[in-house]
């Protein structure tokens, strides 16, 4: 069952910068669509466009149908009904997000009680039950939110998610803020959620090994665009885009020692969303860009083993190496920059 699609989805913010363009996804009951990119590609923005959390004055074109109804057509009551019900958001770093003067069980109790009319004892004994599902005891729900650990916030963070029922989770960034193993059990938390209640995930992070660890489906977005997708260990291991290559180039390869002393990273930085650049918006930054790419941009190609990818090599059916893999340093070898 298809529980989100996202079709030509377009985002400008009020200054002109052009922060999501075209991105086309979708993600099945059950299915766990991981996000990547450098900062500022895009990903936060195409979170909250998902569900109209952007600020006023955006510019929002496509259509984002949650079960078969588009978002962006629905009146602003359906759209909160939407929110907790249909599908919610896990941000980054629970200690912002939480109100520090109220109890974490009267904040997790007041979407039950607002969107599924529960009663205050009904609220209190769904709260008890969320706060045991993510591994916290049931009497924390009487805690502030300073009196818990980075870890256990997040995980208060999930269970108010998973408030309302949604079908839908969408976390942006749910570990950046903790350490190694906290990450992991928090990672493992929502596996077994997503599992246990077959619900869809979308889960964005500049992490690329991480979102390989945890989703089943992996899309790259560079400069607003999705470049690349495909089968998560697909993507992350035999990336065919020259900036997913030297995206997951970024990261070490797990058994490889030699792969942690390769050089990393990748020259220049992205361009700025209200100044892109003409035709691939890559090419600047590309090792094996072409005179075609400063002019014409790709749509994303059939790249075999179930991968799509948006590069003039994929199109040329040449088999053309597009750069460096994991652990491979990465140089620029433009011949248009
Ligand atoms: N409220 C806003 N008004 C104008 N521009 C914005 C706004 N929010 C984000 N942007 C711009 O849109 C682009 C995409 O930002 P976004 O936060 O979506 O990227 P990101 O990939 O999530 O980055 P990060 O990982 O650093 O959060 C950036 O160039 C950013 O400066």
């Amino acid at each position: 069952m298809t529980l989100l699609q996202v079709k030509d989805l377009a985002v400008t913010y009020a200054g002109g910068a052009q922060a999501v363009r075209g991105v086309n996804l979708s993600v099945e009951a059950g299915q766990k669509l991981g996000i990547a990119g450098e900062s500022g590609c895009g990903k936060s923005t195409l979170a909250l466009a998902l569900l109209r959390l952007l600020p006023a004055g955006t510019k929002v074109s496509g259509e984002i149908l949650l079960d078969g109804e588009d978002v962006l057509a629905m009146k602003w009551g359906q759209v909160r009904a939407v929110r907790w019900a249909g599908a919610s958001i896990v941000f980054q770093g629970a200690m912002h997000s939480l109100n520090a003067v109220h109890r974490i069980g009267d904040q997790i109790a007041e979407p039950i009680l607002l969107h599924k009319k529960a009663t205050p004892a009904g609220a209190r004994k769904k709260v008890a039950e969320l706060l045991e599902h993510v591994g916290l005891p049931a009497a924390r729900a009487d805690a502030y939110p300073h009196e818990l650990s980075g870890g256990q916030r997040q995980r208060v963070m999930i269970a108010m998610a998973l408030a309302c029922d949604p079908a839908l989770i969408i976390a942006d960034e749910p570990t950046t803020a903790l350490d190694v193993m906290i990450q992991a059990q928090i990672l493992r938390l929502i596996e077994q959620l997503v599992a246990e209640q077959d619900l869809g995930l979308v889960m964005i992070s500049h992490d690329l090994a991480v979102l390989s660890d945890t989703c089943d489906r992996l899309a790259v977005m560079y400069a607003g665009r999705v470049v690349e997708e495909g089968p998560a260990d697909q993507v992350y291991e035999n990336a065919v885009h020259p900036y997913g290559k030297a995206l997951s180039a970024a990261f070490p390869t797990i058994g490889d020692p030699a792969s942690r002393f390769a050089p990393r990273g990748l020259p220049g930085d992205p361009p700025d969303p209200s100044a892109l650049p003409s035709g691939c918006t890559f090419h600047p930054r590309c090792p094996v860009a072409l005179e075609v790419c400063a002019t014409q941009d790709q749509e994303l190609l059939d790249a075999g083993s179930g991968r799509r990818a948006a590069c003039v090599h994929v199109g040329s059916g040449t088999g053309a190496d597009t750069g460096p893999g994991p652990g491979e340093s990465v140089e620029a070898r433009s011949t248009t920059a």
